[in-house]
């Protein structure tokens, strides 16, 4: 059965590491990709943009393909976004369709310290992507857990809706928000670093900008 995947990030601001992964992904598993932006991520401070803004632009972002969709279910709940309610809920919508949750490596490393990690692997399988410029060392802990449900077969994600890992080879893309929100706040323009949709309308990235204008 085609996969169902979930990509979820702070997308503060979405930029072509997102989406160049998030595509790549999709082709490799022959799966439905949704982008599922966090309201309160549980593990960082809060984004510069606020959820709306955010979403806006990754509505930009995504316009003109079919591929990669947007799930904004995450900000219509109260509190911390954790990724196993999300899961929950989408077991319970989608019966036995395989569901694999998309993780950056340096995301996946830190796995452990995510509320109820342990029941992630009951209700989706894991998709880890390889990024560039991160030191993501897997505690032994949650190798010990993951190592029996390695796979590097596409098909057998397919074939059962749970419960397995594999490691995703994407084309490395060293980018990451952080940095584009110095560059714009420093007043440059990473221009080939967004996606095009987001120099649509200046008011996508006003937030960045204005956070260390001169007042
Ligand atoms: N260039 C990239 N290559 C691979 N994975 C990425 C890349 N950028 C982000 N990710 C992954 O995308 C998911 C969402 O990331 P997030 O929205 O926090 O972006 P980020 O660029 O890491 O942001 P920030 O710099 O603000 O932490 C995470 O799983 C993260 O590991
Ligand atoms: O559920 C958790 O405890 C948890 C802890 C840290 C991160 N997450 C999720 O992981 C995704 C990537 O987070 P981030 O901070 O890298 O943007 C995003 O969907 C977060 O909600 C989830």
């Amino acid at each position: 059965m085609k996969p169902l995947a979930i990509f979820g990030g702070t997308f503060d601001p979405i930029h072509i590491g997102h989406l160049s992964v998030a595509w790549e992904a999709s082709e490799q598993l022959d799966a439905e990709v949704r982008l599922m932006p966090a309201s309160v991520p549980p593990h960082r401070s809060s984004p510069t943009a606020s959820a709306e803004q955010r979403v806006n632009m990754l509505r930009a972002a995504l316009r003109g393909q079919s591929r990669l969709t947007l799930d904004t279910r995450e900000l219509d709940r109260s509190g911390p976004s954790y990724t196993v309610d999300t899961l929950d809920e989408l077991r319970s919508e989608f019966g036995e369709r395989p569901l694999v949750l998309l993780l950056g490596a340096d995301a996946f490393a830190g796995l452990r310290s995510w509320h109820r990690w342990r029941d992630l692997f009951s209700i989706t399988h894991i998709g880890v992507i390889n990024r560039p410029g991160v030191e993501a060392c897997i505690p032994v802990e949650l190798e010990r857990a993951v190592a029996p449900r390695r796979t590097d077969d596409p098909a057998v994600i397919r074939g059962q809706p749970a419960g397995r890992v594999i490691e995703l080879a994407v084309t490395p893309l060293e980018v990451s928000a952080t940095r584009i929100r110095e560059l714009l706040a420093a007043g440059r323009d990473p221009r080939y670093l967004l996606p095009a949709g987001l120099f649509d309308d200046p008011a996508l990235l006003a937030p960045y900008r204005e956070q260390h204008s001169p007042r």
